[in-house]
């Protein structure tokens, strides 16, 4: 997303989006988050961590060679009238055994099942061999049991026929082919999914090393916000942005360790942010109290500190944005209407913590249809709450930002490029699927 810098009113400085997104990879990389030792997990806790070093194979996959089929592991040139040599045209691994009709005997050796190790393959013999058990020494093919005559396994001693002419290799699964020992498998900065963890423990690793969880402290503000559950007064309305941004932090693999919610009260937030009740966090992500009003307690109270700007972000919503550095703690300030918090925690922190290492992925972008007619913004990227059905990407209520209620179904946002006039419906779009 490019998003142009300049000039927005209220005599603030203006940027585009993707500056404000390094600025705030910045801020997390100067926290105390940087300094934090890597940590060892359990596989069983490691899903959605972020892995912390290169992961290498301390063993080859697969360690030996073995069977892909249930079949009859045989000496490939057994199968060859001429004693020996392979047809090179039937060489390729799982290509049938070509044109020769002819069938060779063999004697009927012990059975290789998976999880036992086989005997050495006499010459003129075919031992039965299961998917997944080891190819016996000197054995090189296997013939898949339903092409030998009979189609069966045969008890050892009996006289099984398999097709001429098996090309070496056939049906060997050879060790090392997935990966070689010592080979690499996932780079540093790998989000750990299922199949990574699958073919860690395959690897035959409990542990793994991954960089420690971003402990997030959530702090909003406003002397008009209740808790949910509480009654408000005729003035008042329910914290929203606190579960919000909580439930949003979580799934980004953070550890929250604080949610606090202070009014608009200098003191009381100075006093918050000094505070030693809880786990002091790498990050305060706090929602509201920076644009233009009488009581922007967030803006006035950080703006003392030197490491602080406070600038508009060539973006709607999520105009207003902040960004302080307090010892050591990192403080993202969002804007306080709901969708605007939202919008900010998925378009501009979400890419920061993937882009610093400390969170998964951005979500992905991809390219799709509109349903409705949309409208661009000049010199502002426009972030459209939407709901994808697969095929097209549906606006969900107006552009305003309080209106969270419309936005709730939201899976998807459609980002439009800072411009003038209508995209019709039935445009593509980019569409960043959540
Ligand atoms: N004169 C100007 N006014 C405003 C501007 C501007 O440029 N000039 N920008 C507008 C934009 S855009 C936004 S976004 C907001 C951002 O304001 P703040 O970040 O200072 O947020 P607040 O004023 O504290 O609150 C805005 C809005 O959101 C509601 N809110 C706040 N916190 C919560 C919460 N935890 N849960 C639910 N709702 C919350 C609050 O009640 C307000 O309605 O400023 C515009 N104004
Ligand atoms: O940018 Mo504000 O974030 O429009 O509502």
């Amino acid at each position: 997303m490019a998003g142009h810098g300049g000039r927005h009113g209220h005599g603030h400085r203006s940027r585009g989006v993707d500056e404000h997104i390094a600025a705030i990879q910045g801020v997390i990389e100067r926290s105390r988050w940087s300094d934090r030792a890597t940590e060892e997990v359990a596989l069983e806790d490691a899903a959605g961590r972020v892995l912390a070093e290169e992961l290498t194979a301390p063993i080859p996959l697969p360690r030996f060679d073995d069977s892909q089929m249930d079949g009859y592991a045989v000496r490939a040139a057994d199968t060859h009238s001429d004693g020996g040599q392979d047809d090179s045209a039937q060489k390729e691994s799982g290509q049938r055994g070509g044109a020769d009709p002819g069938l060779v005997e063999l004697l009927v050796a012990a059975t290789g099942a998976a999880g036992h190790e086989p005997a050495p393959l006499a010459p003129g013999t075919a031992a039965p061999v299961m998917t997944g058990a080891p190819i016996p020494s000197g054995a090189d093919a296997v013939v898949p049991v339903e092409e030998a005559a009979p189609s069966q396994f045969l008890a050892e001693g009996a006289t099984v026929r398999v097709p001429s002419g098996q090309p070496s290799g056939r049906f060997v699964r050879p060790a090392g082919s997935d990966v070689a020992r010592g080979g690499s498998v996932l780079p540093p900065g790998m989000i750990l999914s299922p199949v990574a963890i699958g073919a860690i423990a395959a690897l035959g690793l409990q542990r793994v090393r991954v960089r420690p969880r971003l402990r997030v402290g959530i702090l909003t503000t406003g002397d008009e916000v209740v808790e949910p559950g509480q009654q408000p007064s005729a003035a008042q309305v329910h914290n929203a942005n606190a579960a919000l941004l909580c439930a949003q932090l979580v799934r980004l693999g953070c550890r929250v360790t604080a949610v606090r919610h202070v009014i608009d009260d200098d003191e009381q937030l100075r006093t918050l942010l000094s505070s030693s009740d809880f786990e002091a966090p790498d990050v305060w992500v706090s929602s509201g109290g920076i644009s233009e009003g009488a009581f922007e307690v967030v803006r006035r109270v950080l703006s003392a500190e030197p490491d602080s700007e406070f600038l508009h972000v060539a973006m709607q919503p999520g105009g207003p944005q902040g960004l302080a550095m307090i010892e050591g703690t990192a403080v993202v300030c969002l804007p306080g209407n709901p969708v605007s918090t939202w919008v900010s925690a998925e378009a501009l922190l979400r890419p920061a913590l993937a882009a610093a290492g400390a969170g998964p992925e951005a979500p992905r972008a991809i390219t799709a249809e509109c349903a409705e007619d949309l409208e661009r913004l000049p010199g502002r990227t426009r972030i459209i709450r939407a709901r994808w059905d697969g095929h097209r990407a549906h606006r969900l209520g107006g552009y305003s930002s309080h209106l969270l209620a419309s936005a709730a179904a939201a899976d998807a946002l459609i980002v439009l490029e800072p411009g003038e006039g209508p995209v019709p419906a039935g445009e593509p779009v980019e569409v960043r699927l959540l």
